[in-house]
């Protein structure tokens, strides 16, 4: 049976790994220009998106790239509403809202996002209770740390063990403020506190993760780990690394990849679906 997340109408079904494409709506992600000319771009970037395949379409307004700073609500909301509210009119397509703050995902959701993608796995003040609300699906992402100071020295006993622990006490937290968990989705958190080697670990180890019987989420796109392996400094230099780490997480248990380069995943996973077809040799008598 296959997962099949109802995102405020709008279907995810968990089949086999689908994509969801990246919109970050911050400052320095689409424009030098100003606010309007950002929130244009964010959406029309987010329609080319829909069109090279994404399942669904993540939005996000605060950066929480190693050593960024906070956003304030307000802010926050400023970045992300506008694109929500067109995208939501100009694509079929879920759309999740990539916040931790609980008023951001009330007006989100209340604009179109259909899906919450929580790098802070529900743990800020009113966060639980919001997404229980809500009643959208939710997903639960482990963070060492925050986004100022988690890469300073990231530091864990046995860290697929670490992550796996927090991810089943979210789950438990989330359950118990009425949250079922038909509604979650995990995600390890790929370069949130984490080493490359922890990283790297996490990938090779991925199918620990698939016993706490809820959805798993992988995001290493373009992330510094790629960078490092490849040797390519520039971000949009990292897509042949992104997708080859991506097709490890799909055979390793993950149904959503977190993606910038939508084409060049949905054209491997469709590689990698075709091959899973492929039939076992009848066993002739
Ligand atoms: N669920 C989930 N949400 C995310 N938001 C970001 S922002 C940093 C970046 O894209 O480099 N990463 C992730 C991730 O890995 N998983």
């Amino acid at each position: 049976l296959s997962p099949r997340l109802d995102c405020n109408g709008r279907p995810l079904i968990l089949d086999r790994p689908r994509v969801m494409g990246i919109i970050n709506v911050t400052p320095d992600s689409f424009s030098d220009g100003g606010r309007h000319d950002t929130a244009d771009r964010a959406i029309a970037h987010g329609v080319r998106l829909a069109q090279e395949g994404a399942d669904v379409l993540d939005v996000g307004g605060e950066s929480t790239r190693p050593g960024a700073d906070e956003v304030s609500v307000d802010e926050e909301l400023r970045r992300v509403l506008p694109v929500i509210e067109r995208l939501a009119r100009e694509t079929t397509l879920p759309i999740s809202i990539d916040t931790s703050k609980p008023e951001v995902m009330r007006a989100a959701v209340q604009a179109g996002a259909g899906l919450i993608n929580d790098v802070r796995a529900l743990r800020m003040n009113g966060a639980l209770e919001a997404a229980a609300e809500l009643a959208v699906p939710v997903v639960l992402m482990h963070m060492q740390g925050e986004p100022g100071s988690m890469q300073a020295a990231p530091d864990y006993d046995d860290v697929v063990a670490d992550v796996h622990r927090f991810l089943a006490e979210r789950i438990f937290a989330a359950e118990m403020a009425g949250i079922p968990k038909s509604r979650l989705v995990i995600d390890p958190g790929f370069g949130f506190g984490k080493t490359i080697e922890h990283n790297l670990a996490l990938l090779a180890r991925l199918d620990a993760f698939t016993n706490l019987g809820v959805p798993l989420l992988a995001g290493l796109s373009r992330k510094r780990t790629i960078g490092e392996l490849t040797g390519r400094d520039a971000p949009e230099a990292r897509v042949h690394g992104s997708v080859a780490a991506h097709l490890i997480a799909a055979q390793r248990g993950a149904v959503l990849l977190r993606v910038h380069d939508v084409a060049a995943t949905v054209d491997a996973l469709k590689v990698w679906h075709a091959v899973g077809q492929v039939k076992p040799p009848r066993r002739d008598a």
